[in-house]
């Protein structure tokens, strides 16, 4: 069952739950632009896919059991995606199996975690701060649906919100000129 509330800043590792018992609904995401949805059917994701004019897709999974390269190499991939950055383009993330953390930042630069499971999926809008991880599980299986070609852009953020919102316009603003 899918789990949003504020993310408790911690010693704890990326992969604990970081519950700072503070809920956030749903609603609240979609302010942000993210959009939560249960679907336990393929085909209702590849109609979402067409419908939002999707072009690429890849599968991704992270086994803590299975991992090519073992622990070491599953964590230097973990540290990749827990490394704040944002995409370009929208994109889709649908959990095949497993579980995770999706966190985004609000507009107050506040984390704000979900926990995703089997059948849920969430929709990224282009430019917001995002990272992801495990959970202690150490098993997700993914879909991940991409406008186009997937762009992955770490920006450097700079301290403060309002800054890196207008290094966020300006980057963007950059892309179109
Ligand atoms: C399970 S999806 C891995 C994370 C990712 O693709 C992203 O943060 O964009
Ligand atoms: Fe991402």
């Amino acid at each position: 069952m899918v789990k949003i509330y504020y993310y408790k800043e911690d010693d704890s590792p990326m992969t604990a739950p970081h519950d700072s018992g503070e809920p956030v609904a749903a609603e609240e995401l979609e302010k942000l632009g993210v959009f939560y949805k249960y679907i336990d059917s393929q085909a209702s994701v590849d109609n979402l896919a067409t419908e939002r004019q999707y072009k690429n897709r890849d599968y991704i999974t992270l086994d803590g059991a299975t991992f090519p390269g073992g622990e070491e190499a599953l964590n230097a991939k973990l540290d990749v995606f827990f490394n704040e950055h944002i995409h370009e383009d929208e994109e889709i993330r649908y959990i095949i199996d497993g579980t995770g953390y999706f966190d985004v930042r609000d507009n107050n630069d506040r984390w704000v975690r979900t926990l995703v499971e089997k059948y849920d999926l969430l929709i990224l809008p282009a430019g917001i701060y995002h990272r992801f991880t495990l959970t202690d599980d150490k098993f997700v299986k993914a879909l991940r649906l991409f406008k186009d070609e997937p762009k992955w852009v770490a920006l450097n953020r700079i301290d403060g919100n309002t800054e890196s919102n207008e290094f966020r316009k300006e980057y963007f603003a950059s892309l179109s000129s």
